[in-house]
């Protein structure tokens, strides 16, 4: 059992897994996670887009973003592809970048090289497969040759199949996030996409409603979701920055807050095709918004102040 509320340290961020095809990023994740939450990946429109899988341990919560292979677009759903795990690089806290140590340095590798140039975030090199290493010259080698392009926070050599070193890349991965909340339930691996078309569905109603009154610094969470016998239940949390914003979701006598759950609920219901009970709260939460840019990199909003 996590406990947040015990202890004063709790680490927290987005990290993007970006590499070529093939580089390990499914198994090293499903390794990770102790469990093969990416066997969806093998889906057309789950690979095409960014899947996204929780790892809480005592000491903080990754979610991590797995993306579509990075190549060279040679069409339009491969562009589309490379957008999206491109995306996925912008706003998040950490960078994974995978690299097939048996794999030759080419044009693919260099590709990706450029786009790390031009990201702001902090971006630790993995060099996977390690145990088809042959010579520890070869390593060295093709560390200095990726450590002089760019300026790496931490360089780890890992076997994404035997485990060997993960544990120290969960260090480094540590030791680039601050403080921050937990996002995800602790028993979560990783989300369906239902959940975010929920919270969306929600969030889409705040704004609705309340037009300009609320920035676009909420967040919303689908916190549970159970289902019933005849309907399934529901619980959304809308997260808030301020109290005077909590306020104005609430709205006067709380009609505002059943507004936007009867409409959010009428959508949920035709998105599931079942009844829907839907439990809205309104949280505030003062250091969200730091944490918006990344949430945004979740379809959580596309909005930029
Ligand atoms: N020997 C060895 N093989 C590995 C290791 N990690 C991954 N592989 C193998 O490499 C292949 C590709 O691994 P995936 O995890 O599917 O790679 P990926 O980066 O998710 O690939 P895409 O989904 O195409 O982007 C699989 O056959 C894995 O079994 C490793 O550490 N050692």
């Amino acid at each position: 059992m996590v406990s947040t509320t015990s202890k004063k340290e709790f680490r927290s961020g987005f990290v993007s897994v970006i590499g070529r095809p093939n580089a390990g990023k499914s198994t090293l994740l499903n390794h990770l996670l102790g469990q093969k939450v990416l066997i969806m990946s093998d889906k057309p429109q789950t690979t095409r887009n960014r899947i996204q899988c929780i790892l809480t341990e005592e000491r903080g919560q990754i979610v991590f973003l797995d993306t579509p292979g990075i190549h060279k677009p040679k069409h339009k759903l491969g562009e589309y592809m490379v957008g999206k795990a491109k995306e996925s690089m912008r706003d998040v806290d950490v960078i994974l970048y995978l690299v097939d140590l048996t794999a030759e340095y080419g044009p693919g590798e260099e590709y990706i090289i450029e786009m790390l140039k031009q990201s702001k975030s902090p971006c630790i090199l993995v060099f996977n497969k390690v145990d088809l290493l042959v010579s520890k010259e070869m390593l060295m080698h093709k560390i200095q040759k990726y450590s002089a392009l760019v300026d790496f926070k931490a360089v780890v050599p890992i076997s994404a199949k035997t485990g060997e070193n993960t544990d120290a890349l969960l260090d480094e991965i540590f030791a680039q996030l601050s403080n921050g909340p937990m996002y995800y339930p602790e028993d979560e691996v990783t989300d369906q996409p239902e959940r975010f078309i929920m919270a969306e569905l929600v969030r889409e109603k705040v704004l609705q409603l309340t037009h300009d009154e609320i920035p676009h610094s909420i967040a919303v969470v689908i916190e549970e979701v159970e289902e019933k016998k005849t309907l399934v239940k529901v619980r959304a949390l809308i997260v808030v920055e301020r109290e005077s914003q909590k306020g104005i979701v609430i709205g006067a006598g709380g009609k505002q807050l059943k507004e936007i759950s009867t409409l959010a609920r009428m959508d949920i219901e035709a998105l599931l095709g079942s009844k829907v009970f839907l439990e809205v709260w309104v949280k505030v939460k003062k250091d969200w918004r730091n944490r918006m840019d990344s949430l945004r990199n979740y379809g959580y909003g596309k909005e930029r102040e």
